[in-house]
């Protein structure tokens, strides 16, 4: 009895350490009483499980002892369970039943325990058919407890969060404790507190241990600082379903001016991934297919409905991605020289611009509709680092002296090495950081900056197109989000709805480009650039009927005319129904030979 005692306090012992008791039983009479032990702590540990026969048992146990004692109280009794189930029904959401369902539930408990035990109380608890009463009906008021997917998941909840310390341990956050946890739709989310000296950047760094000891799936798992942002707490996520599993359709613009925070798509706690973009510059990275032209139609969607924003894009793989939104965008160069020529431009408009607030002493451009801000997509970056090496002086200008004047610069590349993002200091510049799926660890940072990686930017283990973590002043966790969607018919349909909106750019650019008299590579002789004032419909005509036969390109008549893009394509669709002006093929222009 003695040794029995001994192995008792040994197997206390061993739990209290965390640690589970191994049962060697070697002798038949120590057996019953460590058998007992172990079925006492199972019914324990199942006890939300086991709660209906719990629950039976103190009916019958309860309707037995009243019977002996008060059968006279069966009224009472009857009383006080049809208020408790009324209460319940009608209150129940004070104490934590959210749904209906739930409500109803709990008042048809607490009317048939409180019925059964008052009819118990008046004529005992074996008189017929109670027994068969109270089994049958246990039985059929325990299936929705058991099923009910909720209390599933608490109970998974409390043992996880029981574990906490063993598993502390185990990953290396000894002494860090649970201090709450609620079950949402999603998983569960539970806050802690960290032992002296532990940083959330601890944590961070052991997400896949935690993920091992939890026994989730991979990525399951999310840390994030608490609302109250104190340096010893921290939020843990787990999430059971994923909630960015499905495409998430774009609700239209979440702005109407380069002023506000773009909502590029929900972080998974459903708010928005809001950023702002005015005087910054952003950079946006993934391999192919992780949803880069998604994220620029996102952007794309949204700048088209500011009015105080102008757009200019390069779209060096033959405008295959931006073209969709060509009638919202101001200028659209799809070869080098045109690149070229539109990066020049933007360094003209930029010392314009900064001579201008030096001369009213102004320090930062204020962008509005009539002197609106300058964004310039480019799209796989890359390729204008290799074909036109010689732009990197003006991005790199436009980098580091476009904030202040509201010039942006939003580059899109797939890897943005040193090599890709030419020789300057454009990438160090970006302030605005999307990072969409890379391949390789090492990538995480080169697109989100130097040791985000080990701080837990894992942008590696995003897992479907369109997923990406922010990096910017107002976003510096790791949280992920997913971009919209925007379907070819949305962008169609956004396109046309915006065109007719969109801002012309300013009088101070205009004068600038006129004084520096920017004349595109390869613009035919006839094409001679006119003044920009009121001789863009002469400018227009002269150069059509100078364009050679393969009719000249719209960038190309944008410039010479100056006019604004919704303009030069109603003006040439007017052209080519009164039988002036032909289109040779997508996108060029000419005179008609029978040209009146
Ligand atoms: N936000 C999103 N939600 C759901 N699916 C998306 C999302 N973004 C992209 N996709 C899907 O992924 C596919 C590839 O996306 P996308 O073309 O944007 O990738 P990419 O990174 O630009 O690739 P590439 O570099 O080859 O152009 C799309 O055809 C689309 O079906």
């Amino acid at each position: 009895m003695n040794r029995t005692r001994q192995m008792r306090r040994h197997a206390q012992k061993m739990h209290r350490n965390g640690l589970q008791p191994m049962v060697i039983i070697d002798r038949d009479d120590q057996s019953p009483d460590i058998a007992a032990v172990l079925v006492a702590r199972a019914l324990w540990r199942y006890r939300s499980e086991l709660a209906p026969i719990y629950v039976v048992a103190l009916l019958a146990l309860g309707g037995a002892i009243l019977h002996r004692t008060h059968p006279d109280w069966w009224l009472w009794l009857a009383g006080v369970a049809t208020v408790a189930a009324s209460v319940l029904a009608m209150f129940g959401d004070r104490v934590g039943l959210a749904l209906r369902i739930e409500r109803l539930y709990a008042a048809s408990i607490a009317m048939g325990a409180g019925g059964w035990v008052a009819a118990a109380t008046a004529v005992g608890v074996t008189c017929r058919p109670l027994p068969l009463l109270l089994a049958g009906g246990g039985f059929v008021l325990a299936v929705p407890w058991w099923v009910h997917r909720r209390r599933r998941a608490k109970v998974r909840v409390d043992r996880q969060i029981a574990a906490w310390p063993e598993i502390a341990q185990t990953v290396g956050l000894a002494g860090s404790r649970a201090q709450s946890a609620v079950v949402d739709v999603w998983g569960w989310r539970a806050r802690f507190a960290l032992a002296r000296g532990q940083t959330i950047q601890d944590v961070i760094g052991k997400v896949p241990a935690i993920e091992s000891a939890l026994g989730t799936y991979r990525g399951a798992v999310r840390v994030s600082p608490t609302r109250d942002d104190k340096a010893n707490r921290f939020e843990l996520r787990v999430l059971d379903t994923d909630p960015h599993a499905d495409a998430i359709p774009w609700p239209g613009p979440s702005v109407s001016s380069i002023t506000e925070p773009i909502d590029l798509g929900p972080f998974e706690d459903a708010t928005g991934a809001r950023v702002l973009l005015l005087r910054r510059h952003g950079l946006i990275g993934g391999v192919a297919g992780s949803g880069k032209s998604g994220g620029i139609n996102v952007l794309m969607g949204n700048l088209s409905a500011c009015r105080d924003v102008v757009v200019w894009a390069i779209d060096l793989k033959r405008g295959m991605e931006l073209q969709p939104w060509a009638s919202c965008i101001d200028r659209l160069a799809t070869t080098p020289e045109q690149a070229r020529a539109m990066l020049s431009d933007a360094v003209t408009i930029l010392e314009a611009r900064a001579e201008w607030l030096a001369g009213g002493g102004l320090r930062v451009w204020e962008p509005t509709p009539q002197r609106p801000a300058l964004v310039i997509i480019v799209d796989e970056y890359a390729e204008l680092a290799d074909d036109a090496p010689d732009a990197a002086d003006d991005t790199d200008s436009i980098a580091r002296r476009g904030r202040a004047v509201a010039v942006t610069l939003i580059a899109a590349t797939q890897r943005p090495t040193q090599k890709a993002m030419g020789k300057g200091a454009v990438r160090s510049q970006m302030d605005v950081r999307v990072s969409f799926r890379v391949r390789e660890r090492k990538d995480v940072d080169l697109i989100l900056g130097q040791g985000m990686l080990s701080a837990g930017w894992h942008a590696h283990t995003l897992n479907a197109p369109g997923k990406f973590l922010l990096s910017a002043p107002e976003h510096d966790t790791p949280r992920r989000g997913r971009a919209y969607l925007l379907t070819d018919d949305t962008v169609a349909q956004t396109a046309e709805r915006h065109a007719p909106v969109r801002p012309a750019l300013d009088k101070i650019f205009r004068r600038a480009l006129n004084e520096a008299r920017m004349t595109p590579v390869s613009v035919p002789a006839v094409a001679e650039t006119p003044t920009l004032d009121d001789t863009a419909e002469t400018a227009l005509r002269e150069a059509l009927d100078g364009a050679p036969d393969e009719g000249l390109p719209i960038a190309h008549l944008l410039l010479i005319t100056q006019m604004s893009r919704p303009t030069l394509y109603r003006r040439l669709s007017e052209l080519v129904k009164t039988g002036r002006a032909v289109q040779v093929t997508r996108g060029r222009y000419k005179a008609s030979e029978h040209a009146p």
